[in-house]
């Protein structure tokens, strides 16, 4: 973790807060921070976290890992800035805006209609059997919803609710087809809906609701 004492040079840098309200920093989206091997950067750990899931390493092996992860969690650390100047979530010229907390999806089409996307989970999201975890299904909902409701009432919005139906098992490796809508807006409500295909077979469907945030509100 950083406190800020173990690299004072990244995190003295940024003095002002620009959030003020909602979970969006107020500094404009830019492709540039992370600089241009960040999409690079974050496949690589995206890879380093399915090796992770089915890695079974011998003692020998796990002892050289261990020292090479702790160096690479070292350099790591010393890189830390605080959460609305990270690229993570911002890069929106990278899968899933470059946040490898969530299953990488790239957005195809924002219309009337809602919010298309190719969404893949990888090994990293297996729940069992081939199949993703209900629980990564949903983290991609919720972000796509969010999205889409975003998009249908111009604001940042909060999940109050989010209910998924499991139709089909969800496979990994496999580029599905997404689509959230926002089916209905009421004031600062927006009840919004979900969908995600593999071809024709409906996998899962999200029944959510999404409420605008109040000026300031956290
Ligand atoms: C700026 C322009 C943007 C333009 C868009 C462009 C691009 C889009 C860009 C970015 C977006 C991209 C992606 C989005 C990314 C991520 C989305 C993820 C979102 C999350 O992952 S976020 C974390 C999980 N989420 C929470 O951590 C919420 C915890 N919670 C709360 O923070 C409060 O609970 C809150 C704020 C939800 C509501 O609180 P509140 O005080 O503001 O409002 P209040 O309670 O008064 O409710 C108002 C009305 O909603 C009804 N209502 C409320 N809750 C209900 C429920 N559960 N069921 C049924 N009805 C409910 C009430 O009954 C009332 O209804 P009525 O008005 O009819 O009486």
């Amino acid at each position: 973790m950083s406190d800020g004492a173990s690299s004072p040079e990244t995190t003295t840098e940024i003095e002002e807060d620009p959030h003020e309200g909602g979970f969006r920093a107020h500094t404009a989206i830019t492709t540039e921070r992370g600089g241009p091997r960040y999409g690079e950067f974050s496949e690589q750990v995206r890879a380093l976290m399915d090796n992770v899931r089915y890695a079974c390493p011998p003692p020998e092996v796990a002892d050289e890992l261990i020292e090479q992860l702790a160096a690479i969690n070292e350099k790591l650390d010393a890189t830390r800035i605080d959460e609305w100047h990270s690229p993570s979530g911002t890069r929106i010229d990278l899968p899933a805006r470059g946040n490898i907390t969530l299953p990488p999806f790239e957005v195809t089409d924002v219309n009337d209609d809602g919010v298309f996307a190719t969404v893949t989970f990888r090994d990293f999201h297996l729940g069992g059997n081939k199949a993703a975890h209900g629980g990564h299904v949903a983290v991609a909902f919720d972000d796509l919803g969010g999205y889409a409701s975003a998009v249908a009432i111009q604001g940042v919005c909060r999940t109050a609710y989010l209910t998924v139906q499991y139709r089909s098992i969800t496979p990994l490796n496999t580029p599905l087809q997404a689509h959230t809508w926002a089916d209905r807006v009421d004031g600062r409500k927006v009840f919004t809906k979900g969908a995600i295909y593999d071809g024709d077979r409906l996998c899962a469907e999200m029944d959510a609701l999404f409420i605008k945030l109040n000026p300031g509100q956290q």
